[in-house]
This record gives structure tokens, C-alpha cells and sequence, in this order.
């Protein structure tokens, strides 16, 4: 079987590699074996391989220069290409399965809600409410800091899209459909009962219909919101127009999007900082310096956050490290050459980013935690780095992401110290997570 795998791809002009097993390819071998795996096929095959991962034929780029023209070449064919199980339950307007003009409207109308101006004036000063009341009365307790920081990002996006308030019931009921949605989209996409597509799919129905009833609730009631919600479905004044359907789409994606990314970070800066004391005492000065000149309570303001730098590359230095994201998707819509090789449509290229982090000429020692790395501010748009993707998918919510992990951590070095407590194990690959918690004691400051 293996060999008629390996005949039947036989096509001229692919790029060399294996491809395992007939429908599952090497997917348990990608799985199991993480980056070593990729490191391996590598050395055999060079940066640029075909594989068979995750039920599609695959390329993998892991060179530097081919990574960042796939992610700017989008127009000439090489479209994102996330699981079927992700687009069918992030909608059919979610961002990832909407390519060209569609796409720049969808990005256009999600950008407007989250530019730095709406950073600044509208989303900021909930932000540090948020954060502030989230953060009372940690001290003496061991906290999951895990399940704390995806709980938080979760309430934190139903507050800034719909107003939703932590303690009420819509709250709670979005909470384990939300759960259940997230869970879907990595998910095979077999909708038999009982399977995590069926029971995201059912989340996704749920979702739709709890967002529809707010969108007639609003329009009923005539009232304006300054939230994310509120401005998506102001016709008159926004320049965007978009139906209930994409409206919703929308509210999706933005949760999803924000969601692992942002608690996972978090949750690793809490595990670095505790681990380097150098670097919490640096970040832990540049923020009382902040609070020296306020009065107490009062919130952070956009030029706190402005003179949190060494914050930012704390953020960097964790994303890097931890490598948050692995890669990124696409598919081809059409033959194509590619690095002098011909590349089927349908195929699916991984832009496998993870190996550019530990670059010892991007970053020397770089398996070290050293955020002071980041404070020559080149590095960040240096041309491969791609924590944050490329192009015309460039991450919309990077600055979002920054400045709520940033105030999220104000608020912790401000007021406590921890210690972790117990052998936490900590996996990191396929993703980070730490699969029994990751508890640590917090005491006040
Ligand atoms: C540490 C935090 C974050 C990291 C590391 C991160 C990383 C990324 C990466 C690598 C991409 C590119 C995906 C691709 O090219 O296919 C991306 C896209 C995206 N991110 Fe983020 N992200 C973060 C936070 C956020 C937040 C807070 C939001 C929500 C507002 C968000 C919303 C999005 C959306 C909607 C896209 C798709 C953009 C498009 O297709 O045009 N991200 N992100």
C-alpha cells in the first residue's frame, strides 16, 4: 500500500517527500512526532516537501523567502486552506473561506471595529474595567492559570462584541456552546452524533440563533451601542454594510480568532515571567512606573500603552517561544509553478513558520526567554518573522491581541506575585496547552 501511495503521486515535476499511508498519509507520524518530524523530512527532501497531513496532499514550505511570497501571493491562486470541519462551522462568511473583492469588504468591515483609533477610544477603557475587576481577589489562591485565561478571553470578547456582563445567563449559555464550537473546528468532519463536528455544528446552529434574536432585540428597541455589535449593524453611518448573515460570520470569527491565541499567550508569559525573574522585575518596573503616575484605580490610557515597550517584546518573546502558531494554510485554485515545481490544484500548502522562531541568526541562543531581544524595534518587521502572518491576511487583531495582553498583565505584575505550584506539565506541540492546568499561587504585592 505504501508503495502504490508513493507510485500513484508519482506525478512529473512535484517536489520530492513521502506520502504515507493511503487517505491517512502521514498524519499519525505529523502528529506524533511534531517537529521532529518536519525537522526530519527536511533533511531528507530540502525546505520544500509534498506529504500527505491532516487528509489532504500537502506541501510543506519551510523556507523563508517561498513562506513569505505564498503569503503575498494570494491573487495568483494560493488561497487559505483551512479544514472543511473549520469553514462549515465558522460560516460561510467567516474570513478564511471568502477570497478577493469579498475579502477586502469582510476585512474592511472587521478592521473598522478594531482599529487603533476604536483601541484607543472605545475599547481600551473597558478593556482595563475588565481586567481590573477579573484580577481582585487572586491573592492567596492557587489558580489555573490556564482555564483562567481562556475563561477571561472568552467573557472578555462577549463584553467588547454584545455587552454581555460576565454573571448573566446569555453569558452562561453561549459559554458551552462557544466550547463546543471551538472544539468542532478541529475536528474530521463527520456529522454522525455523538462525533465533535456534529456537536460543533449544533453549537454553530445555537450561536446563530442566540446572535439572530440580540440582532432583533436591537433593532426593535431602537437603542444604539457602542459596542463591537452595535457598530457592525449601523447602516447608516458605516461604510460597511453587511447582512445579518455576515454579521454574524463576523461576531464568530472574531471570537474564534481572538480566543486560543490570546489566552494561550497570556498563559504563557505567566509560566516565562515566573520562570526569569530578570525579566518580571523589568516588566514589573515599567508598569509601576505607569502607576507612579496616576492616581490609584485610575485606568491605563493609550499612552500607557504607548510606553509599555518592553511589555510588547515580552508578548514577542512569548509568541516566539512558545510558537502560539505553527504555520498557516492555504490551498492552490489552479496548477501552478511554485519554486520550479508543479503544484496540482487542490493542494494544500503548509507555511510552516515554526522553525523561523528558533533561528540562531534571527535569534542567537534562541531558546533562551529573552525579551530584551525585542526592544530594537527592526526586529519585529523583519521580513520573515511571521508570529503575526503576511499580507493581505496579516493578522487584523494583532494590535487587539497586544494591547489586551498587555493590560491583562499590567494588572498582574501591579498586584501580585506567584509561585507555581506543582510539576505542571506543558506540551507544545500540536499546541501549546498544558494538559492538566497550569496552577500557580498568587499573592498580593
Ligand atoms: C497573540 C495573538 C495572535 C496571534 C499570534 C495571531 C496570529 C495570526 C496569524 C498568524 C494569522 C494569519 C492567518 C493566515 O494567514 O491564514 C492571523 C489572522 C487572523 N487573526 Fe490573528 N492572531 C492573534 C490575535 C488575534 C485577535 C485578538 C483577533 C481578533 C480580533 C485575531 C483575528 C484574526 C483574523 C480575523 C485573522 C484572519 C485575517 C484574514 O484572513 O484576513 N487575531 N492571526
Amino acid at each position: 500500500l505504501l508503495r502504490w501511495n508513493e507510485v500513484r503521486y508519482r506525478k512529473k515535476g512535484l517536489p520530492p517527500g513521502t506520502m504515507g499511508w493511503p487517505v491517512f498519509g502521514e498524519t499519525t507520524e505529523f502528529l506524533k512526532q511534531g517537529p521532529s518530524f518536519m525537522k526530519n523530512q527536511r533533511l531528507r527532501f530540502g525546505s520544500f516537501f509534498k506529504s500527505h497531513i491532516l487528509g489532504s496532499p500537502t506541501i510543506v514550505s519551510m523556507d523563508p523567502e517561498l513562506n513569505r511570497y505564498i503569503l503575498l501571493n494570494e491573487s495568483k491562486g494560493l488561497v487559505p486552506g483551512y479544514p472543511q470541519s473549520m469553514l462549515d462551522i465558522l460560516g460561510k462568511c467567516n474570513i478564511a473561506a471568502v477570497h478577493g473583492s469579498t475579502h477586502k469588504y469582510m476585512r474592511g468591515a472587521l478592521l473598522s471595529i478594531i482599529s487603533p483609533t476604536m483601541i484607543r477610544d472605545q475599547i481600551l477603557p473597558k478593556l482595563d474595567e475588565f481586567m481590573s475587576a477579573q484580577l481582585s481577589n487572586w491573592d492567596d489562591k492557587i489558580i489555573d492559570i490556564q482555564e483562567k485565561t481562556k475563561e477571561m478571553v472568552f467573557l472578555l470578547s462577549l463584553k467588547q462584541i454584545a455587552s454581555i456582563k460576565s454573571s448573566s445567563t446569555i453569558a452562561d449559555s453561549f459559554k458551552t456552546e462557544y466550547f463546543n464550537l471551538v472544539l468542532g473546528t478541529i475536528s474530521l468532519p463527520i456529522n454522525l452524533p455523538g462525533t465533535n463536528y456534529h456537536r460543533g455544528f449544533q453549537a454553530r446552529k445555537n450561536i446563530v440563533s442566540i446572535l439572530s434574536q440580540l440582532l432583533k432585540e436591537r433593532r426593535a428597541s431602537n437603542e444604539t451601542h457602542k459596542d463591537m455589535l452595535g457598530y457592525l449593524m449601523e447602516r447608516e453611518e458605516n461604510k460597511y454594510k453587511l447582512s445579518d448573515e455576515e454579521i454574524i460570520d463576523q461576531v464568530i470569527t472574531l471570537m474564534y480568532s481572538g480566543y486560543e491565541t490570546v489566552s494561550t499567550t497570556s498563559m504563557m508569559a505567566v509560566k516565562y515571567l515566573h520562570d526569569h525573574p530578570k525579566a518580571l522585575e523589568e516588566l514589573r518596573k515599567e508598569h509601576l512606573a505607569i502607576r507612579e503616575r496616576k492616581k490609584p484605580n485610575e485606568p491605563i490610557d493609550s499612552n500607557d500603552l504607548k510606553s509599555m515597550k518592553f511589555t510588547r517584546a515580552v508578548i514577542f518573546e512569548t509568541t516566539r517561544l512558545a510558537t502560539i502558531v505553527n504555520g498557516v494554510l492555504r490551498k492552490t485554485t489552479q496548477d501552478m509553478e511554485l519554486n520550479g515545481y508543479l503544484i496540482p490544484k487542490g493542494w494544500r500548502i503548509y507555511v510552516y513558520t515554526r522553525e523561523i522562531n528558533y533561528d540562531p541568526f534571527l535569534y542567537p541562543d534562541p531558546l533562551t526567554f529573552n525579551p530584551w531581544r525585542w526592544m530594537d524595534k527592526s526586529l519585529e518587521s523583519q521580513n520573515y518573522i511571521l508570529i503575526f502572518g503576511s499580507g493581505t491576511r496579516l493578522c487584523p487583531g494583532k494590535e487587539l491581541g497586544i494591547t489586551e495582553i498587555s493590560t491583562f498583565l499590567h494588572h498582574l505584575v501591579t498586584r501580585y506575585r506567584w509561585e507555581e505550584v506543582g510539576g505542571n506539565k506543558l506540551m507544545k506541540f500540536p499546541r501549546v496547552q498544558a494538559p492538566n492546568g497550569l496552577h500557580m499561587r498568587f499573592s498580593s504585592f
